[in-house]
């Protein structure tokens, strides 16, 4: 059984938020919205995706819109501040929509800086917030990446430094600094290799990619490793999904980054994710009166949405 597509379709608004600063090179962030029976589902897989990969992503929003949230166990998560990979001098001006953060994920490795740039924007940050970890994006060399770890100082972590499985474990190997994966299991065929091959101290999941709340909970399950639950940049319906997951999984020990609504400039509901004292509890989200994409924009992403409703449907491993 799968939700019907004319239901999706009967309440899919099509939304586009401008970003407040340029992040993994977005400024205007879109996603598809849509209602079923337990309330509203996200789709906004990246535009660069395929078909197949954007498939998980309809997944995930048709559980939330059809199933709803998993039971919580614990009554609130907190969350990190998200520094892209801005100049040293606008990192106040970032972390000041983060109030009460105690720590920051600063994006580093982005193409076109250098090594000094993400060594004087972590030191921005440091100056700010007490705990700071790294998000390289597989940017580093295993080479370039040791010699970054070296110079950017004490991190809680360091995400994903390099591309493949087998570099985060050499560079694990090479440096006392832990290793978090992220693209090392979100895009992975297996994403338990990362556990096999070795190569992380944390695991970095997110809800859409991995197709759903109840999918990143049962890879948790598998995954021996302390979990982080990350946004994808999602409106605040996902980010919905991404706090509810994180308020049921089992354990959790290191600030989540779901606090993506603080780069955007209006988000879809008037009552938005801001964390209090760098926490956000689970709740339901209304959306109302979202910024919506202009006519063209919105059948791409509803052509898109009936695209990948046939992967889901064929593939029948369906949420719902
Ligand atoms: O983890 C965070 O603090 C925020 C989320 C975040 O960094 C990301 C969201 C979406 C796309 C990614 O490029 C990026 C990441 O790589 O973790
Ligand atoms: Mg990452």
């Amino acid at each position: 059984m799968i939700a019907p597509l004319e239901n999706l379709l009967a309440t899919a608004v099509v939304v586009s938020l401008p970003m407040r600063v340029r992040f993994r090179g977005i400024t205007v962030r879109e996603a598809v919205l849509f209602r079923g029976p337990a309330g509203w589902g996200e789709f906004s897989p990246f535009v660069e995706y395929d078909d197949e990969e954007a498939s998980a992503w309809l997944a995930a929003g048709i559980e939330a819109a059809w199933l709803g949230p998993p039971t919580p166990v614990r009554a609130a998560v907190e969350v990190n501040a998200t520094v892209p990979a801005v100049p040293a001098e606008e990192v106040a001006q970032i972390l000041a929509r983060f109030p009460g953060a105690r720590t920051a994920k600063v994006k580093v490795a982005e193409k076109g800086q250098r090594l000094e740039d993400d060594v004087a924007r972590v030191a921005a940050v440091r100056e700010l917030v007490e705990k700071v970890r790294v998000d390289a994006n597989g940017g580093w060399t295993v080479d370039e990446a040791v010699t970054a770890i070296g110079a950017l100082g004490d991190l809680e972590y360091v995400e994903q430094p390099c591309r493949t499985i087998d570099e985060l474990a050499r560079v694990r190997r090479a440096v006392a600094t832990p290793i978090a994966a992220d693209e090392s299991i979100r895009k992975a065929d297996d994403p338990l290799r990362v556990v096999a091959a070795d190569a992380a101290d944390i695991a970095v999941v997110k809800v859409a990619p991995l197709g759903g709340m109840r999918r990143v909970l049962a890879l948790a399950e598998q995954i021996p490793l302390p979990i982080v639950v990350s946004s994808a940049l999602d409106t605040a319906v996902g980010i919905g999904a991404g706090v509810a997951t994180a308020a049921a999984l089992p354990r959790l020990d290191h600030a989540c980054g779901l606090g993506t609504g603080a780069l955007f400039v209006d988000d879809v509901t008037a009552d938005p994710f801001v964390p209090t004292d760098a926490m956000l509890s689970p709740r339901r989200v209304e959306v109302s009166d979202p910024p919506r994409a202009d006519p063209a924009r919105q059948r791409w992403w509803l052509d898109r949405l009936r695209r990948c409703y046939a992967l889901v449907a064929d593939a029948g491993n369906t949420p719902v």
